[in-house]
């Protein structure tokens, strides 16, 4: 179970595939676990070299105290990108992983030589929208927020089907600490101007039916990014690459490929 410990604090990753295949790092949303990826993996070519990462607060990752800045979670994205020795990466991230991706492509340019952004933005929400999700978390336990939570992740199909409960019990599982430490650090991020400074190639994915970060404010942050791509995949929600993994697997494909990735 490979892991390394930054700033006091135990990181778990897991790497899949050749040591010198083309590498893609994937960073997941909030409440998540690295196995938000799960769905796509049988649809990516076997050759790419995949690193895949709990944040910390999430997953087999150790939960310190909140809060949590998001200087902090890029650091952490930075120091398991060393330990793996991943350089020249395509970094995937999925709403919050998608700022941290933001963040450690402006920090570091031979770790991330291109961008997936994934129903992301350079900013979401604001002070008061994730203070009043804290205090709700804080009340209720994650338990309780678990469904209307996962209500504004996926698309209605998908809500409604059976498939959707793996995902609600992930979230129901997720520690109120953590989760709480990762709001703070979204509320105190606003990335427009470093992100408008990238000139690396971009894609950016949105969902239809995405009420936390929708189609239009996921375009608007790639736009900011010269000569970036877009994607709108219709009837899918806030976590696509779960609802319609082969879809978004082929996306990314594609992507990689244009970029000459693969
Ligand atoms: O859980 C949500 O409300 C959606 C979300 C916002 C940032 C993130 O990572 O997930």
């Amino acid at each position: 179970m490979p892991e390394i410990a930054r700033d006091g604090v135990t990181l778990h990753y897991e790497r899949q595939g050749p040591t010198d295949g083309p590498a893609v790092i994937f960073s997941n949303s909030l409440g998540t676990t690295l196995h938000l990826w799960d769905p796509i993996l049988p649809y990516l070519p076997d050759h790419l070299r995949i690193l895949r990462y709990d944040m910390r607060g999430h997953g087999q990752s150790e939960v310190p105290d909140a809060p949590y800045t998001m200087g902090q979670l890029i650091s952490d994205a930075e120091a398991v990108c060393d330990a793996a020795e991943v350089r020249d990466a395509v970094f995937i991230g999925l709403s919050v992983g998608g700022m941290i991706g933001q963040g450690l492509a402006v920090k570091r340019e031979d770790i991330v030589r291109s961008l997936v952004l994934s129903n992301t933005a350079a900013k979401i929400g604001n002070p008061a929208f994730w203070q009043e999700r804290i205090d709700a978390v804080q009340r209720n336990g994650m338990g309780q927020m678990a469904d209307p939570i996962v209500k504004r992740w996926f698309g209605r199909d998908f809500y409604e089907s059976p498939a959707m409960a793996p995902w609600q019990d992930m979230l129901s599982q997720a520690s109120v600490e953590g989760y709480c430490g990762v709001c703070t650090a979204i509320a105190g991020t606003d990335f427009y101007t470093p992100t408008s400074g990238l000139r690396i190639p971009t894609l950016g994915i949105a969902g239809s039916e995405d009420g936390s970060t929708p189609p239009d404010l996921v375009r608007e942050t790639v736009d900011l990014i010269p000569g970036s791509q877009f994607v709108l995949m219709r009837r899918a929600g806030h976590l696509p690459c779960v609802e319609q993994p082969e879809a978004f697997a082929g996306h990314l494909t594609a992507f990689l490929q244009s970029i000459g990735h693969l």
